[in-house]
């Protein structure tokens, strides 16, 4: 089974580039189309001569959007002062955000990224990411895959992973243990306040106009009101945690926790607020990513046998306790891992803002101001980077066999341009490898002892919801099946 074309309509009535008038633009297709927007503009940039087009959504304002990998290229790598977070992106995320990683540009990123990527690389922070994973999958994940796989009972695979890496990021950020992941599905205050947060900002981003929210907002009035209350939960409860870190911190001049926030705080950042920000930014970029791609992974594994067979091959040379070292060389398995988010993107579009005049590598003017908008999820979908077999699941589009007499596989990666999963230049995600370590050692645990047989109907293909990460509409309901010793 592979996911839809992008097009199953007949030639006549094939893919327009919607139509544009006078003043309004092309505000009424933008109307039309707002409950399909990614599928629409993947289609729109699929007909474009360049993969790149400029919408004019209403009176006066352009958007630029691009497949196009000399494009991403110019504005993530090449031209990367030119093209920030601007002012939109940060007035929408700011009351969640603050002044996190995730909302700055400039002196501020800079200083962030310098401090967190340099915890980051520790091998201590790596011995640490490895034991609080292995123990969220042997004391959480698998006890409750064994009761389903009793029982016969249907999970939501999605709210599991969902509740696992909530759990794994809470306690590698801040070295605090939700307890998400447990056999009741609690709903826990802070978890749930943090879902919230996330869902209202999403449906900012999706309000045609942005001064609805804004109007809502002021006058403390429905969504906005709930924004308000989880944000401020939110922001206690890391406060909370801040605060008894610090106070430790006092007494014992030391702390023996290797947790992000408690490096931090040894480094001597000892500001609150910035320590909020930072945190809460590691969280949304560490919560729902990799829960994403392996929930669109397992969907794909389940209807492509071939595929599972060879990963189970891989998984069953590895020792019982893995290390570091057996996870990095699966490459089958890395690679299906790549070929799955080609095609469903944890986050699916990226939107960056000019700050003065340029022009695209294809000729697209941009003004001062202009949002630009790299799609990964069209990127994925394009017959020209991928062939016209772009809508197959095929991992060994990223393999080659070797040429020595074991005929091993060997991973052949692709530019980060024109697979900007991760995003790419001075901006690429600082977690790509800790949420690879993270996805096999999930597979390595569930895989060798269970088989995931999905419970979607048959012959339906799960929807793909691009919130600020992208989700299977829904959830993913599936059956767990205990493999023979
Ligand atoms: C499959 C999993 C993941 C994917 C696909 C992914 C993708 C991305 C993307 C597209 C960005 C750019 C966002 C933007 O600036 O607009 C990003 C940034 C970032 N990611 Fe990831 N991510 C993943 C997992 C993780 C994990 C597990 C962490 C660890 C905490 C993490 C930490 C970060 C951080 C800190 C940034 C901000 C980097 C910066 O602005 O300099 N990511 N990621």
């Amino acid at each position: 089974s592979t996911p839809k074309k992008q097009s199953s309509l007949p030639p006549s009535t094939a893919i327009r580039l919607p139509k544009s008038y006078p003043i309004i633009g092309s505000f009424l297709a933008v109307v039309a189309n707002r409950k399909r927007q990614l599928q629409w503009f993947s289609d729109i940039l699929q007909v474009s001569p360049s993969a790149t087009y400029v919408l004019h959504s209403s009176i006066g304002t352009r958007h630029v959007m691009t497949a196009n990998p000399a494009v991403v290229q110019h504005i993530l790598k090449t031209h990367f002062p030119n093209y920030g977070k601007g002012d939109y992106f940060k007035g929408t995320l700011k009351d969640f955000l603050g002044n996190g990683i995730l909302n700055v540009d400039g002196e501020s990123w800079k200083f962030q990224r310098q401090l967190a990527s340099h915890e980051f690389n520790t091998k201590s922070l790596c011995k640490f990411m490895e034991i609080v994973v292995d123990t969220e999958i042997s004391d959480r994940l698998i006890p409750i895959l064994s009761v389903a796989a009793a029982t016969g009972t249907v999970l939501d695979l999605q709210d599991i992973l969902q509740r696992f890496a909530f759990d794994n990021i809470c306690k590698i950020a801040f070295g605090f243990d939700p307890a998400y992941l447990l056999p009741s599905l609690p709903q826990t205050k802070f978890a749930q306040a943090f879902e919230e947060t996330v869902k209202i900002s999403s449906d900012r981003f999706n309000s045609v106009i942005s001064v609805i929210w804004k109007i809502k907002k002021l006058l403390n009035i429905g969504s906005e009101k709930q924004m308000r209350i989880a944000v401020s939960v939110v922001k206690e409860f890391a406060k909370n945690i801040i605060r008894k870190k610090k106070n430790e911190l006092k007494e014992k001049a030391s702390l023996d926790s290797v947790d992000l926030l408690s490096r931090f705080l040894c480094s001597g950042h000892l500001d609150e607020n910035f320590v909020t920000d930072i945190i809460i930014s590691f969280i949304l970029a560490g919560r729902d990513t990799t829960s994403s791609a392996l929930t669109w992974y397992l969907w794909l594994l389940s209807k492509n046998p071939h595929v599972e067979s060879e990963v189970l091959k891989e998984i069953k040379e590895k020792s019982e306790a893995l290390v570091y070292e057996e996870v990095k060389d699966m490459v089958y398995t890395h690679a299906s891992l790549c070929e799955s988010m080609r095609l469903y993107p944890p986050v699916s579009a990226d939107t960056k803002e000019a700050v003065s005049d340029d022009i695209l590598p294809d000729g697209t003017v941009v003004k001062k101001g202009m949002t630009v908008t790299y799609i990964p999820y069209a990127m994925g979908r394009l017959e020209t980077l991928w062939g016209s077999d772009w809508a197959e699941f095929k991992p060994e589009r990223w393999l080659e066999k070797e040429e020595a007499e074991n005929r091993r596989w060997r991973f052949v990666g692709r530019d980060a341009y024109t697979y900007p999963v991760f995003q790419a230049g001075p901006r690429i995600c600082l977690g790509k490898e800790m949420a690879f370590l993270q996805m096999k050692r999930v597979l390595v645990g569930v895989l060798r002892r269970f088989k995931v047989v999905s419970a979607v109907e048959e012959g339906v293909e799960p929807e793909f919801d691009p919130q600020l990460t992208s989700k299977m509409k829904g959830g993913f309901p599936v059956r767990i099946v205990e493999r023979d010793a």
